[in-house]
């Protein structure tokens, strides 16, 4: 059955939105939230980027990522996927009670269930790209390889 999440809160897969309570180290600093990591890359090398990361909520760093008065990085649109990916991958490497969580999914499509978003979500449609959704899949995927050691993960982060 296909699994479905959204608000951070919710049990058990609430830990599968950005907004959840889980830190991690990357780039040589501490991330609040994987929410905190997309949205400061936005706007990477900056004191916008710094801002965010020091947003004190997933919400506020979201609302500072949003700012369309800053100017946002000129390839962010070729590498935001990228991001996404990587900021998702270590939060679950860096936590082992939600990685048995993702983990525990098996095989089944994964769908952040919002209206508002048809890119990272299913969208207002049902159509929309679920991304996010994806991504969590395709970590599912290679947090499984990694676990059973071999050399299916691809690691890297490019873009970054
Ligand atoms: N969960 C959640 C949101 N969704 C998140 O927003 C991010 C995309 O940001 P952007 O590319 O700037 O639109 C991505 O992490 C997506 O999962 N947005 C919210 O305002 N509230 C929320 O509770």
């Amino acid at each position: 059955m296909t699994v479905y999440f959204y608000g951070a809160d919710e049990v058990p897969y609430g830990c599968f939105s950005n907004f959840s309570d889980h830190g991690f180290g990357l780039d040589c600093v501490r991330w609040p939230t994987s929410e905190h990591y997309f949205q400061a890359q936005k706007f990477k090398g900056t004191r916008h980027a710094d801002l965010i990361r020091r947003a004190r909520t997933p919400l506020r760093a979201a609302e500072l990522g949003r700012d369309s008065s800053k100017p946002l990085r000129r390839d962010w649109e070729r590498v935001k996927d990228d991001v996404m990916r990587c900021a998702v991958a270590a939060k679950f490497r860096a936590h082992a009670d939600i990685r048995h969580i993702l983990l525990s999914t098996g095989d089944e499509e994964i769908v952040e269930d919002t209206t508002t978003d048809h890119y990272w979500g299913r969208g207002r449609t049902g159509n929309g790209k679920n991304m996010l959704g994806r991504i969590l899949v395709r970590t599912r995927h290679q947090l499984r390889a990694e676990l059973a050691d071999t050399p299916d993960g691809d690691g890297c982060c490019p873009g970054r």
